[in-house]
């Protein structure tokens, strides 16, 4: 597959996926999370490869979710996702976010997310699920659905609970306020805060430590980390269920509409 949204390099026993749309913040489309998985999947099958690194380009953003400028009423409009577009980029927007999320944890190698500016929305849930995250003193997070129109009620909630605990998992979902490197690594949302300059430096130190180790240690522990958690996949996929028929609501067009229009949203008519 030839990569468009993604740069797919793979040197020293390392594979690096980063996304490539600084236009957008990193923002994915279709296309991007199709070529997200088939990357991670040439990894996965890739014997020279121990350990994996997501991140995105530049120094302003990891990434920031799903590309609102082609969100329509049935979720995101997959015919302006780029040409020739085929396979799994064919899938609603939320399929492949989730199978997205399915392989970075079922992949058999540890994946670390390289946070170098914002992860927001599906961006953030993406580094949720990774193994590690080391992040840049400058990064920020947070989550935006309740905002904009959108949610991840499977592995972007329940997960993150696990990882900062129930009330923090709520608070940063129902207020969607940002938080920085610090108070993400307060609540052990991240594994290490570093200076921009150095961040590529440490995620490379631990890297090699990574590749120095049994792999098939590595690849059972992976296993038996995730095994407390495998059932979210099926809320995740009812959850997602659900999101795409939310798309479709007035409601969740209206998040997206003030997104786009940069004037806060008016929820009040949709209380129940
Ligand atoms: C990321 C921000 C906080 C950055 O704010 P700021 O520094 O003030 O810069 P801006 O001027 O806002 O942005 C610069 C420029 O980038 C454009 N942009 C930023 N983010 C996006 C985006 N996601 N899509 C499209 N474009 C984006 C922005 O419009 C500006 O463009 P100009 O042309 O220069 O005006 C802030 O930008 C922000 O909050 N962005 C929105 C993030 C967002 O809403 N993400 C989606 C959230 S949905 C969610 O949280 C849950 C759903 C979910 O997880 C999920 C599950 C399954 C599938 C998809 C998703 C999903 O994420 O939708």
């Amino acid at each position: 597959m030839n990569f468009e949204d993604i740069i797919y390099e793979k040197y020293e026993g390392r594979a690096k996926i980063t996304i490539n749309r600084p236009q957008k913040l990193n923002a994915f489309t279709n296309q991007t999370l199709h070529e997200m998985i088939e990357a991670l999947i040439d990894a996965w099958t890739d014997k020279s490869v121990g350990a994996v690194i997501l991140t995105g380009v530049g120094d302003r953003a990891f990434c920031t979710g799903g590309d609102q400028s082609i969100r329509s009423k049935d979720g995101y409009a997959i015919e302006e996702s780029g040409e020739g577009f085929q396979g799994l980029s064919k899938l609603p927007l939320s399929n492949n976010h989730s199978l997205l999320l399915q392989t970075i944890r079922t992949i058999p190698k540890p994946v670390i997310a390289m946070v170098n500016g914002y992860a927001i929305g599906g961006g953030h849930v993406i580094h949720v699920v990774c193994d590690l995250t080391v992040a840049s003193a400058n990064a920020i997070f947070g989550q935006a659905g309740p905002r904009v129109g959108s949610f991840d009620a499977g592995y972007g909630s329940a997960f993150l609970a696990r990882v900062v605990g129930e009330k923090k998992a709520r608070e940063i979902w129902y207020l969607c306020e940002k938080y920085t490197a610090q108070d993400a690594l307060a609540m052990g949302l991240v594994n290490r805060v570093v200076e921009q300059d150095r961040l590529s430096e440490e995620v490379e130190k631990i890297c090699d430590s990574l590749i120095s180790k049994s792999p098939t240690a590595l690849a059972a522990l992976k296993a038996s980390f995730n095994a407390d958690t495998e059932s979210m996949w099926g809320i995740h996929t009812v959850a997602g269920l659900a999101l795409n028929l939310y798309y479709n609501t007035d409601e969740a067009v209206e998040g997206r509409n003030a997104f786009m229009e940069k004037r806060p949203p008016d929820f009040k008519k949709f209380r129940s």
